[in-house]
């Protein structure tokens, strides 16, 4: 089983584990200098997944991040964070010479298409296929990436685009103030 790995990485039980105790002990040891280091270090791709803030991009792209994913854990970790799709714009015009990826509250088809027009290159699942895994295992899974799938040509049909690409914010969606 894999094991969880935030902050201070210690073996110990698996994630699965009813008796897991996790180690958060003190994160303000934390900050750019350790993707600076992960960065010098790791030469393979690097993506900095949690961004919420255009400032915080424009360092990730500085320090040589290969990718973001615009995410607030899905609304799990700090109550009243941002929703992700409303720091897109900032973000992806922070970052345009890498992929801005986005998850958290993706439910359906149209939250998907939201995203792509805000100019994501990738949208993220997860508790919706993890619940569809816990009630049907595989088939359960691959049934909820089939409504996610119907739900996206047909929204795409109702707003007259035949190709992700063509997908644009000024277009297809409409600004609230
Ligand atoms: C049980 C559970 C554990 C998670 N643990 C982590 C974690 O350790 N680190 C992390 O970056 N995100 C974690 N996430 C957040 C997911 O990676 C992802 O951002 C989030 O589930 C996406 O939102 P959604 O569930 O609304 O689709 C966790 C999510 C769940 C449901």
């Amino acid at each position: 089983m894999p094991h969880f790995e935030n902050n201070f990485a210690q073996r110990g039980a698996p994630i699965l584990s009813p008796s897991v105790t996790r180690g958060f002990t003190g994160r303000a040891h934390l900050n750019w200098e350790h993707v600076r280091l992960i960065r010098a270090q790791w030469p393979g791709v690097l993506i900095i997944k949690g961004i919420l803030h255009q400032d915080d991009a424009r360092t990730a792209c500085a320090l040589g991040a290969d990718g973001i994913i615009v995410s607030n854990h899905g609304g799990r970790q700090l109550d009243g964070a941002i929703a992700p799709l409303r720091a897109m714009p900032g973000i992806v015009a922070a970052c345009p010479d890498i992929p801005v990826m986005l998850d958290s509250g993706i439910r359906r088809g149209a939250d998907v298409l939201k995203a792509l027009a805000l100019g994501a290159r990738f949208v993220f699942v997860g508790r919706p296929f993890a619940y569809a895994a816990a009630v049907g295992g595989q088939a359960g899974a691959e049934h909820a990436a089939g409504l996610l799938q119907q739900e996206i040509s047909r929204n795409m049909a109702m707003l007259g685009v035949t190709r992700i690409a063509a997908l644009d914010a000024r277009a297809h969606l409409v600004a609230q103030r």
